[in-house]
């Protein structure tokens, strides 16, 4: 008898990408990458240089080794420095709000706003960024929301040498310039997990690089 594998969460993923695609696709500003494999979009000036200013400050006062902060991920794969915003502060909440409104997700649906700090020679290794639902940690992050769909990241400040975002499979590097913000949905229109969104923070080789992350769920995060 033929098996049919449940991919959790499809459906949802399926919908949640048809409603940023259309969104999207109406925003005079944005810029989509152009590739057939992934739905990658950039959009400049989205944060002004005194926001990402103030955001930096923060992070350095949160940033902790992202290996032990994050277990999913084993040392030597993510070595930078990460850590949570706090999203009562008003410059995250309305930074964070404006994300949500851009993208066209409930807010609810948002992980609280992740803040990373790459100094030379740290990097996060290729890597998708949703949960690998035949893990343990799954059972979990299934009640907290579910499969993540679409990443929101932005770029703090420029970075000297080195620490572009680089999705391997689509061939597309991306250089840390302040202010812009990119958006990707890590599934491809019908739902499925997205294969060619894998991407990575190469290594900073001079300077430091700082960027912020916001990953949305399918339901309510929490
Ligand atoms: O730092 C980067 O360029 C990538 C960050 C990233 O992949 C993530 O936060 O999920
Ligand atoms: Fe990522």
């Amino acid at each position: 008898m033929a098996s049919t594998t449940v991919i959790p969460d499809k459906d949802a993923l399926r919908r949640v990408g048809e409603t940023v695609r259309k969104r999207l696709a109406d925003h005079p500003r944005i810029y989509k990458v152009p590739t057939d494999k992934a739905e990658i979009y950039a959009v400049g000036d989205f944060l002004r240089p005194t926001e990402c200013q103030r955001l930096i400050r923060m992070i350095d006062t949160v940033a902790r080794p992202s290996s032990l902060y994050d277990q999913d991920y084993s040392s030597g794969f993510r070595t930078s420095y990460s850590g949570d915003l706090d999203p009562y502060d008003p410059l995250v909440m309305a930074v964070s709000r404006r994300i949500d409104d851009l993208i066209g997700i409930n807010g609810i649906c948002g992980e609280t706003i992740q803040g990373q700090r790459y100094f030379p020679g740290q990097e996060f290794k290729p890597h998708n960024d949703w949960f690998y639902t035949d893990q343990d940690y799954w059972k979990g992050e299934r009640k907290r929301g579910g499969q993540r769909s679409w990443t929101a990241m932005a770029f703090l400040n420029s970075v000297e040498k080195g620490g572009e975002t680089h999705f391997v499979e689509v061939g597309a590097k991306v250089e840390p310039k302040p202010g812009v913000l990119m958006l990707w949905n890590n599934a491809l229109p019908d739902g499925m997990p997205n294969e060619n969104t894998l991407h990575a923070g190469t290594p900073v080789e001079a300077g430091v690089k700082y960027v912020l992350t916001k990953w949305y769920r399918t339901r309510k995060w929490g």
